[in-house]
């Protein structure tokens, strides 16, 4: 199967300092491909690379035959790359609604909108019965899956996904989970970075492990699923 996108030797920094080391990774189109390692370990570092809001970088970022290394991050979005950062980026004193409408893609014409808002609340029944309320008095779990709509409603090819997991409590991570194993199963493909990899793992095709900017090991999910692995690299 073809490649939606392809990593080659990145390299990224902050100011002086090197974060990622020789980073070459594969997404294929409508794969589920998962990174995982503890923090700081640069997990974030790849996806800001891949949508270029990373100051410096070396290397080749693909989105099918293209190469869109040195592309602006709102050409990339409009590529069909959607990117939900980990902080969420929601606007919390607009409504749940408004931050969709707000993320949809200009040019559509207003039933296209609206299906597209439509489709987002037919998945999230939490979002369509919180419509009208402020994105900031949302649950956690609530605002990850205003998120994950907010990229929804691009209509994406590939969908970045950081930590979505991160911070909910264990019943809040099952429903969060529910809804990506949803999404998963739909044509689109999806790089998902984690610390969760107990949860998250069963979701994956395939996946990579990253320690200090590097990337340490990758297979599927059978051989991710490998205990001596969690414990080097994974357990805190
Ligand atoms: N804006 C920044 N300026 C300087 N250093 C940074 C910046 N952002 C991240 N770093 C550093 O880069 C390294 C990788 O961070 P990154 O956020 O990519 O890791 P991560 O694996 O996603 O971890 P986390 O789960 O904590 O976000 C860390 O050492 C971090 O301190």
């Amino acid at each position: 199967m073809s490649d939606i996108l392809t990593v080659e030797n990145l390299d990224a920094f902050y100011g002086e300092s090197q974060v990622l080391f020789d980073v070459s990774l594969s997404v294929d189109e409508n794969g589920v491909v998962g990174i995982f390692g503890r923090n700081g370990m640069g997990k974030t570092t790849i996806l800001e690379s891949i949508v270029n809001r990373i100051d410096r970088k070396t290397g080749t970022v693909r989105f099918r035959d293209r190469d869109i290394s040195g592309l602006a991050p709102h050409e990339i979005i409009r590529d069909k790359i959607a990117y939900v950062p980990e902080d969420r980026e929601i606007y919390t004193a607009l409504t749940v609604r408004e931050n969709l409408e707000l993320a949809t893609p200009k040019g559509l014409s207003e039933a296209e909108q609206e299906e597209r808002i439509a489709n987002v609340f037919d998945r999230f029944e939490r979002l369509d019965e919180r419509s009208a309320q402020l994105g900031g008095t949302l649950s956690g779990g609530e605002q990850q899956m205003l998120a994950i709509g907010r990229g929804l409603v691009t209509d994406p090819d590939l969908l970045l996904l950081d930590e979505p997991t991160e911070g909910l409590a264990p019943i809040i991570v099952d429903e969060v989970v529910e809804v990506l194993d949803d999404l998963v199963t739909q044509n689109r493909a999806v790089l998902l970075v984690e610390q969760n990899i107990t949860r998250t793992l069963p979701l994956i095709d395939r996946g990579y492990i990253i320690e200090s900017g590097r990337i340490v090991a990758d297979g599927d999910n059978e051989e991710l699923g490998d205990e001596e692995l969690h414990e080097e690299y994974l357990t805190v």
